[in-house]
């Protein structure tokens, strides 16, 4: 193995002196020591990274260690970013690693901290976190190596404000979701039922009330308001035997209510079984009688497909687990506080015993293939499975495009992809592109507001940029995807700057939707202060240039029709069946044609003629379901 000190000189031969010292000094920062962060730190501390600063809000899980490699049984539920520290600062000890057990979006850090970085590295999971730092880059003006796997898929991109592409300048795909009517009236698939299970079942019974639940999302103005508010009721039935919680009738009242009556009740509305086949309701009795010699440890069986009476006796035996579960923490909570509710975790046997086994009826009331707890375990969490070696490659990618950064050569960075093997090629790469003069959140213009915000309103800065900025009527107000103002959408105009949630820090983008001469995007930045006057105070006096004639969209990543690159929590899809070199296939997990995503990792196949058979990703890993 080499020394520290033979490595520092071969490392000096390879790069050249000039970056081999620039290296040394480098102060770099790190978003994110999950699978690629661990591969990325493990790079820049033998490549001879001087001052390297880590962030992940999150703490070592099982699940972690097959491919986070830093990581130890032994580090179980300890800070990612500290044993991170403290694995990898013993591969160079003449390296400075600053670790940080917080989320990169705490308002400490802030932009004169992001300034203090020579280059960031984003090795995160999810989309909100990569557009924050994305906006805080660009605000300090710190060259971005961003990048993202999912299965075989990799990317990296190079990003350098006002020089090339964004994370924002291609648009993300928008959240889509299950129409509730499949969900809850007509599944046809496995994942439907797991989605039930998951979503509805576990969440009535041991979380949220449905009214509450982001996921369930009723519009009122849906075709099937009737059909809704039936299932509305019957939720709220289901609400009711909650109440008998820890008795011993319990098990069964749940059972007879969700896939009898509610079964029977579904199966007497003719004109939906006109073209499907009709569900069959379970009897609770004869699965008891069945299950007779069944024993509890069939849980324990995860990849069998488990027959009626074991998934009845899994579901009565979890059902209990966890209502005990839920007595007991109820029992240790002051009277006066929320209800203490359970919460759906694909490494929480119980709530993962009890989702599979409910899926698993449901999938036997609408005569659907039942899947194994492993394949559930897979589908419920949204999981693509990550493997290490993409993560390594990509990895090191990043260390070599940063390479080019840091030697001023930005025009031969690239944007990297890694493909699926069986593609034509695995590694593929472009020129970077140069920022789209669209984007919402490079666009060139910026400034900085002083805002007093508890007294200001919005109207206060809509005047302002009327008055001062000489914008017209037609422009709009927007916080990430979010519209706070057009002209139709006046309602927050009254609203004061504390009341819109709006900090110190935070980027309001301003888009300009006149006809003529119309203004490239302008970002503000909000300056938190107590003013004496004016409550809204721009900065300096920016003149927003016009836009150019509308420029031709930016090419997207088609690749000439290649396999999709995807990365976690990007925009990018997944043909899942051609991952054939997983061990499993995601047939044989069973993800099947659906999206599979998880907390933003997206693995989609386009839909097909299956209807909107997609899982959204609300930023915490849920599932949404909409209204169809
Ligand atoms: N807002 C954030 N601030 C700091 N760290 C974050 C933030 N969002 C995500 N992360 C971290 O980014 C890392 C992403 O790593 P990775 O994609 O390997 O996910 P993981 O949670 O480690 O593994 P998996 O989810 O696949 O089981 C995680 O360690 C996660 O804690
Ligand atoms: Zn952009």
């Amino acid at each position: 193995m080499a020394t520290v000190a033979g490595r520092d000189r071969y490392a000096r031969q390879s790069l050249g002196g000039n970056l081999h010292a620039r290296i040394k000094q480098a102060r770099v920062l790190m978003v994110g020591a999950g699978g690629i962060g661990c591969e990325l730190l493990k790079n820049l501390v033998l490549t001879g990274f001087g001052d390297i600063h880590i962030v992940d809000l999150d703490t070592i899980d099982l699940s972690n260690l097959n491919r986070q490699f830093l990581f130890r049984n032994e580090h179980i539920k300890k800070s990612k970013a500290l044993v991170a520290k403290d694995s990898a600062g013993r591969f160079n000890p003449n390296v400075k690693i600053e670790p940080y057990h917080d989320n990169i979006k705490d308002p400490k850090f802030n932009v004169a901290w992001f300034k203090t970085f020579e280059i960031v590295f984003n090795a995160l999971d999810n989309l909100d976190a990569r557009r924050h730092v994305n906006k805080m880059c660009l605000a300090a003006d710190v060259p971005l190596i961003e990048s993202g796997t999912t299965g075989f898929n990799g990317q990296v991109q190079v990003i350098r404000k006002g020089k090339s592409q964004c994370y924002d300048c291609t648009p993300k795909e928008a959240p889509k979701s299950f129409p509730v009517c499949t969900i809850r009236s007509t599944p046809s698939q496995p994942l439907h039922c797991i989605v039930w299970a998951k979503s509805y079942l576990f969440t009535e019974i041991f979380g949220t009330s449905e009214d509450e639940a982001p996921e369930l999302d009723y519009k009122k103005d849906s075709d099937n308001a009737e059909e809704l508010s039936n299932l509305r009721k019957e939720a709220q039935a289901l609400k009711r035997i909650r109440e008998s919680m820890g008795s011993a009738d319990f098990p069964r009242l749940v059972f007879e209510k969700v896939f009898k009556e509610d079964i029977d009740r579904l199966r007497s509305m003719e004109d939906m079984w006109k073209s499907r086949k009709p569900p069959v309701a379970l009897d609770f009795d004869r699965l008891s009688t069945e299950a007779l010699g069944v024993g509890t440890a069939t849980a324990r069986k995860d990849q069998v497909e488990w027959s009626p009476a074991e998934n009845f006796v899994v579901f009565v035996d979890s059902l209990q687990r966890l209502s005990t579960r839920l007595e007991e923490t109820r029992a240790n909570v002051d009277t006066g506080n929320s209800p203490p509710i359970l919460t759906f975790d694909k490494d929480d046997e119980d709530t993962l015993d009890f989702v599979a086994a409910s899926a698993n009826l449901r999938s036997i009331v609408f005569d659907i293939e039942r899947r194994s707890k492993f394949d559930i375990k897979q589908m419920a969490g949204n999981i693509i499975p990550a493997i290490a070696t993409t993560n390594a490659m990509t990895a090191s990618i990043c260390v070599l495009q940063a390479f080019k950064v840091m030697r001023e050569e930005l025009s031969k960075a690239k944007m990297v992809f890694l493909a699926p093997n069986g593609t034509e090629r695995r590694l593929m790469t472009e020129s970077l592109a140069p920022p789209n003069p669209e984007c919402p959140v490079c666009s060139v213009a910026q400034a900085v507001v002083e805002v007093d915000l508890k007294r200001a309103t919005l109207n206060h800065l809509v005047e302002d940029l009327r008055a001062q900025l000489g914008y017209g009527e037609e422009f709009s107000i927007n916080k990430d995807a979010n519209i706070l103002y057009d002209p139709d959408e006046d309602i927050n105009l009254s609203k004061t700057f504390s009341e819109l949630g709006l900090e110190d820090d935070t980027f309001l983008t301003i888009i300009d939707e006149s006809e003529m001469d119309k203004k490239v995007n302008l970002v503000l930045s909000i300056a938190a202060k107590e003013l004496q006057e004016q409550p809204v105070h721009l900065l300096e006096k920016v003149t927003v240039p016009t836009a150019p004639k509308k420029a031709a969209a930016p090419e997207t990543n088609g690749h000439n029709g290649h396999a999709h690159p995807a990365t976690n929590g990007t925009t990018m899809t997944v043909v899942t069946n051609g991952n054939k070199p997983l061990k499993r296939t995601a047939d044989d997990a069973g993800l099947e044609d659906e999206l599979v995503k998880k907390k933003g990792k997206v693995a989609a196949k386009p839909n097909e003629d299956s209807g909107p058979i997609e899982i959204e990703d609300s930023g915490d890993g849920a599932i949404i379901i909409d209204d169809d």
